[in-house]
């Protein structure tokens, strides 16, 4: 029995990498029976029955499922946004951010088109981020600058992009790609890639192991999902001073005695980050009125 990484579901056929090698699968009929729909970033046990195609025996335990795009196990989301043109909005990545963080997943801030900035604006937006605990990357994608430090980072991990339009994702996964030239031309040819353009996220793989979901998705508008009370856990450095609250039902609003608001009149809290989690907090509350 050997163990692969669904990097492609397509027409119930999955492919499936072990290695640098890509055996076509179908699945076993009980599967068909469960309505268990395999999807990309799914580890499976399979048997070969001819060099390269083989039945799926076994699906492992998801770790995680994300939505958009729809992938299993992703471990890392590299939030990409351009320092300027488009200029960063402070109030936009927060709302990333905490989508990350009701997402579970590792948290990468990729800080583009340095080129263009000011030094000074670019260590401040960096301070500012990695104060909270962030990991923070400075990147030029379009020159290619910082991209060895981001391959490091996505070693091992399976690994989809987001951020606004125009940050330069797919300047970065182009960018990426160099390093992937060996072992895609090898899935390329196998798997058509190209030749049928598909709606479906597929796992391209890493020279260095790990795989990066090929469309940037992982895109939102409303935060309906959330609860008031837990709209906190997201922001890592209100949360971790919530405790000291008089009340342990605090909200961080209007609540007397709030170390929150204490900390954000001591400078100890951006005081944007608080705005954008009042603002966040005033949509959970809308989206909940009438119900
Ligand atoms: N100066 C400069 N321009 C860049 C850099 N990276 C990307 N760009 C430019 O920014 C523009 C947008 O880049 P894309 O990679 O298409 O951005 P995207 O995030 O994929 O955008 P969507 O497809 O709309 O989501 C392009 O004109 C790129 O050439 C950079 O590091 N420096
Ligand atoms: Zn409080």
């Amino acid at each position: 029995m050997l163990n692969g990484i669904v990097v492609k579901a397509y027409n119930s056929f999955y492919y499936i990498q072990t290695g640098s090698k890509i055996v076509t699968c179908k699945l076993r009929g009980r599967f068909k029976k469960e309505r268990f729909s395999l999807t990309v970033g799914d580890e499976v046990t399979y048997t070969l029955t001819s060099q390269d195609k083989g039945v799926i025996e076994d699906i492992l335990p998801r770790r995680s499922l994300l939505k958009r795009p729809l992938a299993a196990n992703v471990d890392q989301v590299v939030l990409t946004f351009a320092a300027v043109n488009p200029d960063i909005n402070p109030a936009l990545v927060d709302r990333f951010l905490v989508v990350a963080e009701f997402s579970e997943l590792e948290i990468v801030l990729c800080i583009n088109k340095i080129d263009l900035a000011d030094t000074g604006v670019i260590a401040k937006l960096t301070e500012r981020y990695e104060r909270i605990g962030y990991k923070v990357l400075t990147v030029a994608a379009k020159f290619g600058l910082g991209i060895e430090e981001l391959r490091t980072l996505l070693h091992d991990k399976i690994t989809v992009f987001a951020g606004p339009s125009g940050a330069g994702k797919s300047t970065l996964l182009n960018a990426l790609q160099p390093g992937l030239e060996l072992i895609t031309g090898e899935v390329s040819q196998k798997i058509g890639r190209g030749k049928h353009t598909t709606r479906f996220a597929e796992l391209l793989p890493m020279a260095g192991g790990g795989f990066v979901v090929d469309t940037p998705g992982f895109s939102f508008t409303d935060f309906t999902d959330l609860a008031e009370s837990h709209l906190m856990d997201y922001f890592p450095e209100i949360s971790h001073i919530a405790a000291k609250c008089k009340f342990s039902t605090c909200l961080h609003f209007k609540e007397p005695q709030c170390a929150v608001k204490q900390a954000v009149a001591d400078n100890l809290i951006h005081p944007e980050r608080y705005e954008s989690y009042l603002e966040i907090l005033a949509e959970i509350k809308d989206s909940k009125k009438g119900y």
